[in-house]
């Protein structure tokens, strides 16, 4: 642990571990808040070029978006020569990998309650030019007031109005065709994954399946979209016509986070939709 940490934060218990980081919750010696910090040991990430720099992108790109109610925030960041130390808004509630394994499915109401917040938290890291690049339900938080928290700024990347980006990031269930098939992207490939979770919540299965990685990814590519009735039999129309719209394998086709801003079934409220379908 760094001294300037300490001199700040009372660090308390360990509350998560991924690849390079470990999560501490701790408490501000001056105003007493709850916070999560992610503690980096340097070391472990010195060998590899790629990850080193996913580390430094992370604080820097979440410095950039943090000031949306919708995206995680990040009050500090302290580095010495051992470790770099972030520290972040503590969400203590189950995240929406947790939500989606202890439900069968999602209402249409409460997967509009989290597809608006998201779409939220996506439309305006776009408008700074950040894509995220893997989102997906364990990067998704909840605050104690059940707010939504986009988190895990570690895959994201800066782009220029009308720039592509290139390198292979995501996450085989919810990774965007274009980025499968190794071309140049935008950040429409967040639109794609906010597509897949919407279509997990409601049915409980991912769009796009198979046994191995290998499969899924394959799967992706063709990126034929049914809706089988076993699982779709309720579903209203409009959350299918915006699933076509967001899960469109033509990038320019495929709705901007604006758009789906402003489609109906966002507009409407989700669950006031008629079950009614025309299409099948
Ligand atoms: N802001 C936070 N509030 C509460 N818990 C958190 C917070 N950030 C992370 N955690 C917990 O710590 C765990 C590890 O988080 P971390 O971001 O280090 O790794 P990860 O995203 O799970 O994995 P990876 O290293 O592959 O990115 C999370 O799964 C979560 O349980």
């Amino acid at each position: 642990m760094s001294e300037a940490l300490e001199r700040n934060y009372r660090v308390g218990e360990e509350i998560g571990r991924g690849r390079y980081g470990v999560v501490f919750r701790c408490h501000s010696l001056h105003t007493g808040d709850c916070v999560a910090v992610k503690s980096i040991e340097k070391r472990l990430i010195q060998d590899d070029a790629v990850d080193s720099l996913c580390i430094s992108n992370e604080a820097k790109l979440m410095s950039l978006v943090s000031d949306h109610t919708n995206v995680l925030g990040i009050f500090d960041v302290y580095e010495d020569d051992e470790f770099l130390h972030m520290v972040l808004e503590y969400c203590g509630s189950a995240d929406l990998y947790q939500r989606i394994t202890s439900l069968p499915v999602f209402s249409e109401l409460e997967a509009h309650r989290v597809m608006l917040q998201l779409m939220e938290a996506i439309s305006h890291c776009h408008s700074r030019g950040v894509a995220h690049r893997d989102i997906k339900p364990d990067n998704i938080f909840f605050n104690s007031y059940n707010v939504l928290k986009l988190a895990d700024f570690g895959s994201a990347g800066y782009f220029h109005s009308g720039e592509l980006m290139s390198g292979i990031v995501g996450t085989p269930y919810y990774v965007a065709p274009e980025v499968v098939a190794g071309r140049e992207y935008n950040e429409k490939v967040d639109i794609w994954s906010a597509g897949v979770i919407l279509y997990i919540m409601l049915s409980g299965i991912p769009p796009f399946y198979g046994d191995s990685a290998t499969e899924i990814f394959e799967s992706v590519l063709r990126a034929n979209l049914r809706f089988p009735k076993s699982y779709f039999a309720s579903a209203s129309c409009e959350v299918k016509d915006l699933l076509r719209q967001m899960l469109c394998k033509d990038v320019r086709r495929r709705f901007s986070a604006e758009q789906v801003l402003a489609h109906p079934w966002i507009t409407d409220g989700g669950g006031s939709m008629s079950e009614c379908c025309y299409r099948a």
